[in-house]
């Protein structure tokens, strides 16, 4: 049965942005309780504009649309997917060996020429030639998540009593991903017992995910059940990852999710998360002020960088 409390609360940034103090109190406190009650909080009111969502959705249907052939041009080996173009089949969840229904692409942090970031990070790729606008729309809708990811964390901190910024400031110049997923319909691409997307946690500190083309999406209660999560037109979808749940001692749920497969074989869907990720040295470790009396923590230190070639490994893309 599914739990009565468990209720995915929607929020409206701007109360936290431009609010009165009791707005941005209530706000502070719907969206903490919603994230630890659920590991997830829905965003509306937010800066992210639709013209930047539709743009990068234009320019996946434009992309995943070319030959194989050609998407296998920006398809980088060893490289953990981290940039460029993954196939479909190719990941799969920690415990499941069949790869979900799904090919993406990944856009990751871009810095500027001399960032000394940059080297570790490398360099995006872009189907500049297929594809011309592709740059710019997803660049553009990266920047905005971004942007967005660091006010929710601002909030997140307040609601946790930790200073504003010590949460956002992780992500400065963070090693975030914009993942553009194409679903194919099931008539065209399958592998049996393959879902669309099996049940996993994020590994990162939050994951935005802006409207999907079509619903799918669900998460998975205390007591197994699942319940769809579809945001409404214009809204994000928020959850939170292992990094996260992991940097507060699990006073926040990472919460299972997955995309079930469609009732019909010729549905096609589409969907953008941004991993929201720390700089790569950042250290995950459980702020003193976090743990209450005679509260130990339950994980030792560890770098993000280190942490997330600890998953990549576990899900097959490294
Ligand atoms: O496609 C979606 O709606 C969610 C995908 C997802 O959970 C993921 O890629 O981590
Ligand atoms: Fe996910």
């Amino acid at each position: 049965m599914p739990s009565p409390s468990f209720q995915v609360e929607t929020v409206h940034l701007s109360q936290f942005r431009q609010g009165s103090p009791k707005e941005r109190a209530e706000f502070i406190r719907v969206l903490g309780d919603s994230f630890r009650h659920t590991g997830f909080v829905k965003v509306a009111g937010h800066a992210v504009r639709q013209a930047d969502v539709d743009g990068a959705y234009a320019s996946a249907r434009a992309f995943f649309a070319l030959p194989e052939a050609v998407k296998r041009r920006y398809l980088v080996p060893g490289s953990g997917g981290a940039r460029g173009f993954t196939p479909f089949g190719s990941e799969h969840a920690k415990d499941n060996p069949v790869g979900d229904l799904k090919e993406f692409w990944h856009v990751g942090q871009e810095l500027p020429a001399g960032h000394p970031l940059k080297p570790a990070y490398g360099d995006n790729l872009w189907p500049e030639a297929e594809v011309p606008d592709f740059k710019a729309h997803t660049l553009a809708l990266y920047r905005a998540l971004e942007d967005c990811a660091g006010t929710l964390l601002e909030a997140l901190a307040l609601y946790l009593g930790l200073p504003e910024r010590s949460l956002a400031d992780m992500i400065v110049d963070g090693n975030s991903i914009l993942r553009i997923i194409h679903y194919p319909a099931l008539r065209d691409r399958y592998l049996e017992g393959g879902v669309r997307s099996s049940a996993h946690e994020d590994i990162n500190l939050i994951t935005l995910l802006p409207a999907a083309t079509d619903s799918g999406l669900q998460l998975r209660d205390r007591s197994g059940a699942w319940h769809a999560v579809d945001g409404l037109a214009g809204e994000i979808v928020a959850d939170a990852g292992d990094m996260l749940s992991r940097h507060v001692n699990l006073k926040i749920p990472s919460t299972t999710h997955r995309v079930v497969n469609p009732a019909s074989p010729e549905a096609v869907r589409y969907s953008m998360p941004f991993f929201c990720h720390p700089r790569p040295e950042v250290v995950l470790d459980c702020p003193e002020a976090l743990l209450g009396a005679g509260e130990t923590r339950r994980f030792e230190p560890i770098t993000a960088h280190a942490f997330l070639m600890q998953r990549l490994r576990e899900i097959g893309l490294i």
